[in-house]
């Protein structure tokens, strides 16, 4: 089952999985209703392979009528009300709670696949819910109100007692690192520099990333501030590595910029693969807006198939 009418739900059941990208943040959609079974951390990591499989920063698997357990009763899209669950997984096949270009992209899928026939709609992941806003269906212009961003060091997964991480000294292999910190069900370490560049991001990230500081591990923005109302950033994420933009990683180098007395409520957050707007409203909500685009959808060869549900083709 897939879709609202005849000819959508001949679309979805005709496709293995569908291939999108938001600001060259590239993810694969599952539909419960075209899956083998529920992805494991191994099949994700087999399909998300730029390699071996079909390539992608993440896998996104939905929509699900709840996020329970996989053994649970049989999933359903629809979970009504116009919610939409979402399992989302970094290529490393580790679960991630939210994603910021991840949400846009399933949300552009639940249009084009007759899910979504409102503008307004809810998307629940392992964070909570997301509210999706469709600007513009032509273009797939989104925004997703996040909700507000906590620099609680509890909340980021950092160690030590629980405070408020904005402007900590982390020490990296003898370096003294200013971050500050914020989660919006992912955690992100945000440095301020003069100038960022794929380099530093290559350099520092994985090291900050991995830091003993954040035993969850964490997702690190490097963000150079342009003027009160834009700025720059490099990103490197846990469980992906090095992408060309990041949704939830955006609102964290805005938001941090923010608190840092940088810039303004709102922020354009240009990244090598595009720009998103991010904005903080009074009560500290966050918004983002930003597009995500269709690439391409595909089916499963018979023998990868057959690696992916361990049955013969
Ligand atoms: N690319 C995503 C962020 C993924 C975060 C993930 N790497 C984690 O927290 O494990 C975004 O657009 O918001």
């Amino acid at each position: 089952m897939c879709g609202v009418n005849t000819d959508e739900r001949r679309v979805c059941m005709d496709q293995d999985f569908t291939k999108y990208e938001a600001l060259g943040n590239d993810y694969l959609v599952i539909d419960p209703s075209a899956a083998w079974a529920s992805p494991t951390a191994d099949t994700v990591r087999m399909v998300t392979d730029r390699r071996r499989g079909v390539g992608a920063d993440g896998l996104l698997f939905g929509p699900l009528a709840d996020l329970g357990p996989d053994d649970g009763p049989p999933l359903t899209p629809d979970g009504g009300g116009g919610v939409f669950g979402l399992r989302i997984f970094n290529s490393d096949g580790t679960p991630c709670a939210r994603s910021g270009n991840g949400i846009r992209v399933f949300a552009r899928y639940l249009m084009d696949h007759g899910y979504a026939g409102a503008d307004d709609f809810t998307i629940r992941t392992d964070a909570g819910l997301t509210a999706v806003r469709v600007l513009d269906r032509a273009s797939g212009l989104i925004r997703l109100a996040l909700g507000p961003m906590s620099s609680s060091s509890r909340d980021v997964g950092a160690t030590g007692h629980d405070r408020p991480m904005l402007r900590e000294t982390l020490r990296v292999d003898g370096e003294n690192i200013e971050i500050t910190c914020l989660s919006d069900g992912n955690p992100h370490c945000v440095v301020v520099r003069e100038n960022v560049t794929p380099e530093l991001a290559h350099a520092l990230g994985p090291r900050i990333a991995g830091h003993p500081a954040f035993p969850g591990r964490v997702n690190v923005e490097f963000v150079q501030v342009r003027d009160h109302a834009t700025v720059r950033a490099e990103i490197w994420e846990r469980g992906a590595g090095y992408t060309l933009a990041s949704g939830s990683g955006a609102c964290a180098a805005a938001r941090a910029a923010q608190l840092l007395g940088l810039t303004g409520e709102k922020v354009t957050v240009e990244m090598p693969g595009g720009s998103l707007e991010v904005e903080t409203a009074r009560s500290g909500e966050v918004s983002v807006t930003g597009t995500a685009a269709q690439v391409a959808t595909g089916r499963w060869a018979p023998d990868f198939r057959a690696r992916l549900t361990g049955r013969r083709p």
